[in-house]
């Protein structure tokens, strides 16, 4: 009787710790923000003043700062209200409008060979001949390899002078590709990993204008795009809440299927749920001992 109770228990904490209860490897997609964070030559910047650092004041240590940046720093999100009068302020957006599955568009070869480069229909095609069709509230970003420039200014913007906005050179999004993504496809949010999703030489930012109409909000500076697939990874994107804010600095991630681990939803409820009657049956059996 003793002995099979052990069997039990020992069947019982095997088999839960087989179960991966969470099988996805998180990845940071986020830059460190700080004074050297990227942000768009005619805004503020970022500046931290510290209000509390000590033990004196109130007898334990308190470290507490106080932050004045603009909203367009580092790796940040754009509120659709950022280019559109009546789109979506920060806190308006919905949370299941901040996360979905990631569609990562890799032009880096193209961009390196022309730094005016603008991610077209047909790579558009390519991803989807490759990885099949794109799937809806996707979050689609293009891989320029723009990361590495960063933090130089200016090589992050092609320029010598940063002051000087017509002179920026940086790939970013054809406008007819963003208008053919709206008429046939479905995407939550449009991304870079360079400054801005139009491309540099842009004066009237026309992917801003076209998906800021839609409620599509948009990501700049992201990081880390060589560590996640093309296809496959769950983006999240859950900016502040400000109220009437036009975008802002987040903690953005992508969550990846873990090697190894059985991802297959179905699968996993099925071995849970055989486990349980495992352990259920064997359990009932050992009442009657
Ligand atoms: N989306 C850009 C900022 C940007 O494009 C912008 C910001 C403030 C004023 C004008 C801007 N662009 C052009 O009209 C960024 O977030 O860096």
């Amino acid at each position: 009787m003793d002995i099979c109770k052990l069997v039990f228990v020992i069947c019982f904490a095997t088999g839960i710790h087989c179960i991966p209860l969470f099988p996805y490897d998180l990845v940071d997609l986020t830059r460190n923000l700080g004074p050297d964070s990227i942000y768009y030559p005619i805004l503020g910047g970022y500046e931290k003043v510290i209000e509390f650092q000590g033990s004196k004041e109130f007898g334990h240590w308190v470290f507490s700062n106080m932050l004045k940046m603009t909203e367009h720093v580092g790796t940040h999100m754009d509120a659709p209200s950022h280019f559109n009068k009546v789109g979506w302020n920060m806190h308006q957006i919905p949370i299941n409008k901040m996360v979905g599955p990631g569609v990562i568009v890799n032009v880096k070869e193209k961009a390196r060979k022309n730094p005016d480069y603008r991610v077209s229909i047909n790579d558009m095609k390519e991803w989807e001949e490759k990885y099949g069709k794109m799937p809806d509230g996707a979050m689609v970003i293009m891989n320029s390899g723009w990361d590495a420039k960063y933090p130089d200014k200016n090589s992050v913007y092609g320029t010598k002078n940063v002051s000087d906005l017509k002179s920026f050179h940086h790939p970013g999004w054809h406008e007819d590709t963003i208008s053919w993504i709206i008429a046939n496809r479905h995407m939550l949010f449009i991304g870079t990993d360079a400054p801005s999703f139009d491309y540099g030489q842009s004066s009237t930012y026309p992917v801003h204008v076209l998906t800021s109409r839609e409620n599509i909000c948009g990501l700049e500076n992201v990081a880390n795009l060589d560590r996640i697939p093309p296809s496959g990874s769950i983006i999240s994107a859950a900016g502040m809440k400000t109220v009437e804010g036009s975008g802002g600095p987040l903690r953005l991630y992508a969550m990846v299927p873990s090697a190894g681990a059985n991802n297959s939803s179905v699968t996993n409820g099925t071995s849970n749920l055989l486990l349980i009657v495992i352990c259920l049956t064997l359990f009932i059996k050992l009442q009657h001992f």
